[in-house]
C-alpha cells in the first residue's frame, strides 16, 4: 500500500488490510499451538458490555487458535456463560471496584500484571489487554500477532504530533515534551508475548504509583503512561486504526475496514 504509512522509522510493521497474506501466517502459526489470551474489565456499568464483546470476538478474533478470555468483573454473577468455539475458554476474575472511572482505568495494569504473574503466563503465549466497551466487526487474525504490539489512537493517525494529547507537565512521570514522540497509542489495545506485557504492566503501574505520591494524574490516566513507555521502548508492531476505531467517526478512505471499534456509551 502506498496511501498509508506501513513501517515505522524504527521499522516496526504498521498492520493494514492489504498488507499480510492470513493463509500464509496461519501456515506458520497454525502448527505452533499457540494459545492467546484476552483481558477485558467490566466494572460497574461496564458489565452489560461482556456479551456483544465476547460474541463477536467468537466470530472475528483469532478464528480457529486456542483462546482464553479472562473477563476481570466486580459482580461475577451477572456475566453470562456464552457458547465458547473449541478449545476457548473463558475466566472470570472477581476484582474490586475503585470509585472512580480514573482509577478503574489506570488499576487495570496492576491487576493485569498480577494475574499475569499468578496465572496467565502459564496458560497463554500471547495476550491482548482490550477496552469491553467495543466489538469486532471483522478478521483480526495472527497478523496481529507480536513481540510487543501497540495500537495507533484513531483520532491522532493524521495529525501532526503537536496536536497528540501527550502528558506534558514535566512533574508527571508520563512526561512527553514537545520534540518527543512517534504516534499517539490508544489505551483500549495493547498486547504481545506475555512475558513482554508482564514487564510492559509491571513499568506502567510503577509510573502511575509515582505520579500518585507525587499528586499528579496524567491527561489520559494510563493511556499517557502507554504512551511515554512506547517513547522509549519501541513496539515491535503497530496495529493500525482499523484494529481500534471509533463508531462516532466517519470512515476515511483508507480505512478498508474496521475490526475492532468503540460502542455508543
Ligand atoms: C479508545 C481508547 O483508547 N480508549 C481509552 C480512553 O477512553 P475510553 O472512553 O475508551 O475509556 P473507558 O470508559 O472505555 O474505560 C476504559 C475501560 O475500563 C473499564 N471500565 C471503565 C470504567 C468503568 O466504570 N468500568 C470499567 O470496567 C472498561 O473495560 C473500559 O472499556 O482513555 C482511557 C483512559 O482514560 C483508556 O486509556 C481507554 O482505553
Ligand atoms: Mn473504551
Amino acid at each position: 500500500r502506498r496511501d498509508v504509512l506501513t513501517l515505522t522509522p524504527w521499522l516496526a510493521p504498521i498492520i493494514w488490510e492489504g498488507t499480510f497474506n492470513s493463509e500464509i501466517l496461519d501456515s506458520t502459526y497454525k502448527p505452533l499451538n499457540l494459545t492467546i489470551g484476552v483481558t477485558a474489565f467490566a466494572i460497574g456499568k461496564y458489565t452489560r458490555f461482556v456479551g456483544h464483546f465476547l460474541e463477536s470476538a467468537e466470530q472475528h478474533f483469532m478464528k480457529g487458535y486456542c483462546v482464553n478470555y479472562y473477563i476481570f468483573t466486580d459482580n461475577p454473577q451477572v456475566i453470562s456463560s456464552i457458547q465458547l468455539q473449541p478449545g476457548r475458554t473463558l475466566s472470570i476474575i472477581p476484582v474490586k471496584k475503585y470509585s472512580h472511572w480514573q482509577e478503574i482505568t489506570m488499576r487495570r495494569m496492576e491487576m493485569i500484571n498480577r494475574h499475569i504473574a499468578e496465572t496467565s503466563h502459564r496458560e497463554v503465549n500471547y495476550i491482548y489487554c482490550l477496552d469491553i466497551d467495543m466489538v469486532f466487526h471483522n478478521h483480526w487474525g495472527a497478523e496481529a500477532l507480536g513481540e510487543m504490539v501497540a495500537a495507533i489512537h484513531p483520532g491522532y493517525y493524521k495529525v501532526p504530533r503537536s496536536h497528540f494529547p501527550y502528558e506534558k507537565r514535566s512533574a508527571s512521570a508520563a512526561f512527553i515534551s514537545s520534540e518527543e514522540g512517534d504516534f499517539y497509542y490508544g489505551g483500549a489495545v495493547f498486547g504481545g508475548l506475555v512475558k513482554n506485557v508482564y514487564e510492559f504492566t509491571r513499568l506502567c503501574h510503577m509510573t502511575i504509583l509515582a505520579d500518585k505520591a507525587n499528586g499528579i494524574m496524567a491527561a489520559w490516566q494510563e493511556e499517557s503512561h502507554l504512551n511515554r513507555h512506547f517513547l522509549t521502548h519501541k513496539p515491535s508492531k503497530l496495529l493500525s486504526p482499523e484494529y481500534i476505531w471509533d463508531d462516532t467517526k466517519p470512515k476515511p478512505l483508507e480505512l478498508q475496514l474496521i475490526r475492532f471499534s468503540t460502542v455508543n456509551k
